[in-house]
């Protein structure tokens, strides 16, 4: 097991304005899992990676890391987290820059990310001057360049429109699968999750608790195709049943706080 959570609960603030935003949470992610984690806004998703990168403590509870080094997680925001004043290869050098990985090695793996990610032509660009799909490249490839024993993703695609979403999640499909590591990813889209994940959890309502557990029946290597299967539709539909309760309880609880 390479993530093992019991029992983890994280409130925020006190008294009137405590806030239970997770738990109980009881998790087990193997090894190797991709992992993805679909719940309505406000239930706790980011609260937990950020739990499981070491950012957050759980207020109660605790989580476990089967790690191999000192720093096994590395994270992809659905805002890019790219800076903007250092060029795309430096960008994506930084982990490895941090680690004092020597320059030339760094470049060399650097530059192999670029190049699996199709950004080998823009390594000296900046920021700026790329689309949103493009800086989202890099920001996957920032965070794959370090060669992270856990990939945590929150909702890395959310800010991309539909056919770049689908273009991306066709080439993590293809990265991931190339390249086995346990990958914990958040999203707020049921058929993003069943294309990624070997498990998909759906969560409640905050406080988020896993409230269902299903396996795609898609082998691997998968491809985009799986999206037009009709087991892929009934399990999205079966998922989007449940979902859809809890997406309506938070919408309301939002409401009456308004
Ligand atoms: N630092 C904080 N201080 C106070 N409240 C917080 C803090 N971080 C998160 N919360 C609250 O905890 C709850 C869970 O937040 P979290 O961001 O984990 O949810 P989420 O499921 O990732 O939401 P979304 O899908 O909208 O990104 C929310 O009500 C949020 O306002």
């Amino acid at each position: 097991m390479k993530i093992h959570a019991v029992d983890v609960e994280r409130h925020f603030g006190r008294g009137a304005k405590r806030v239970d935003a997770l738990g109980p949470l009881d998790l087990d992610i193997r090894t190797g899992e991709f992992c993805c984690i679909v719940g309505p806004s406000g239930c706790g998703k980011s609260t937990f990676l950020r739990i499981v990168a070491g950012l957050v403590k759980p207020t109660a509870g605790r989580v476990e890391i089967a790690a191999r080094s000192a720093h096994p997680a590395a994270m992809v925001f659905q805002d890019y987290g790219i800076s903007p004043w250092k060029s795309v290869l430096a960008n994506v050098r930084f982990g490895l820059d941090i680690q004092g990985v020597p320059r030339k090695e760094a470049d060399a793996r650097a530059r192999d990310w670029l190049k699996r990610l199709k950004l080998a032509d823009f390594a000296d660009a900046y920021p700026a001057a790329l689309s949103g799909g493009m800086r989202q490249r890099v920001s996957i490839a920032r965070a794959l360049a370090v060669e992270p024993e856990i990939l945590l993703m929150d909702e890395p695609f959310a800010a991309l429109d539909a056919q770049l979403r689908t273009i991306l999640q066709d080439e993590l499909l293809e990265i991931c699968q190339a390249d086995r590591r346990t990958v914990l990813f958040v999203t707020h889209s049921l058929e993003e999750a069943l294309l990624l994940g070997d498990r998909v959890l759906v969560m409640s309502s905050r406080p988020g608790r896993v409230i269902a557990e299903r396996v795609p029946p898609f082998p691997r290597p998968r491809t985009g195709a799986v999206r037009t299967s009709p087991e892929f539709a009934e399990m999205q539909g079966e998922l989007w049943a449940l979902l859809r309760g809890e997406v309506e309880t938070a919408a309301e609880s939002a409401g009456a706080q308004k």
